[in-house]
């Protein structure tokens, strides 16, 4: 057994942290090995455009692979660890993905001692500008730990947490990135409403949150410092921001993180993922 790494599921999060894997060089496609349970199209996709072995075989990734990502959506980590658990070995490390499913639950699934971590990436892998928590399984160690944080620090930025902290960090940067579009669609929206050719405001709102987000890295001023510079006293700003807070803008957000880590814990009791 090599070096190797397996992923089982093809989806958006296998592909984006692949993407990121293969562009930071920390692999080579003939040592990354995919698996999906039935689309077979999509394999062929990962082998076409990256390169990468794909197998139907959950026996032969297992023995191909010492690490294994798990990228099934949470109601299906469970069928892959049934059909894996016989096969895995002692050296094998387990890397979840999977919102709101335990380390614990995925020991138990397995049945046998085996060395888990459960890490929160988000789809900004795949350029290389994740904000990944991770957190170790009781019997996953400081190598299991370094080896997920070497595939992640790859494709963005690793903490550590506890993992009572995993909803939380789920429902903040896993889920993030979707609220930041979400608030790039409605400021293009907007600029469309006060005249702007669709165009021209798009470019102008993506680059504006671009921006804002270098700001606050590049200069480590605290984003309501940065703010406040913006903020000319009875000038656009303090309108736009007074309107904003007026409508619960802050309250909104809280509320919808509230929801996410709420809906994570929810997956970890059984909770599907509707029709999806
Ligand atoms: N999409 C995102 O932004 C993020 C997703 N995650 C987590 O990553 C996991 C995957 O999410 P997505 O990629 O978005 O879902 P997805 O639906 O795009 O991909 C899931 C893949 O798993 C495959 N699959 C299902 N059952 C399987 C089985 N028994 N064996 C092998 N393959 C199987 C499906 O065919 C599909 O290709 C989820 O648990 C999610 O919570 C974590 C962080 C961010
Ligand atoms: O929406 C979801 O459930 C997954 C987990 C974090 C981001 N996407």
């Amino acid at each position: 057994m090599y070096n190797r790494l397996g992923f089982f599921g093809a989806g958006s999060m296998a592909e984006a942290l692949l993407k990121g894997i293969l562009s930071a060089s920390v692999l080579a496609p003939e040592d990354i090995f995919v698996l999906n349970r039935k689309d077979d199209d999509r394999l062929k996709f990962f082998e076409k455009t990256y390169g990468v072995n794909t197998t139907r075989d959950y026996g032969r990734l297992v023995g191909e692979c010492e690490t294994l990502i798990i990228a099934v959506k949470p109601s299906d980590v469970k069928g892959v660890m049934l059909k894996i658990r016989d096969f895995l070995k002692e050296q094998h490390t387990i890397i979840s993905v999977a919102a709101g499913i335990t380390t614990s639950r995925i020991e138990e699934f397995a049945g046998k001692r085996i060395r888990v971590i459960r890490a929160m990436p988000n789809t900004s892998c795949q350029v290389k500008e994740s904000a990944t928590a991770i957190t170790a399984g009781r019997h996953a160690g400081r190598d299991d730990l370094e080896k997920a944080f070497r595939i992640f620090s790859s494709v963005g930025q690793v903490i550590e947490v506890d993992e009572e902290w995993m909803d939380a960090v789920t429902a903040l940067s896993g889920s993030g990135p979707a609220y930041v579009y979400l608030m790039m669609e409605a400021l293009t929206e907007a600029g469309v409403k006060v005249g702007l050719p669709r165009e021209v405001s798009y470019e102008l709102a993506v680059q504006t949150v671009l921006g804002a987000a270098k700001m606050v890295k590049e200069t480590g001023e605290h984003p309501a410092s940065l703010r406040k510079k913006v903020t000319s006293p009875g000038g656009t700003t303090m309108a736009g921001i007074e309107t904003l807070e007026k409508m619960g803008f802050t309250n909104c957000i809280i509320q919808a993180v509230n929801s996410a880590a709420r809906r994570s814990r929810e997956l970890m009791e059984g909770g599907s993922y509707g029709n999806c």
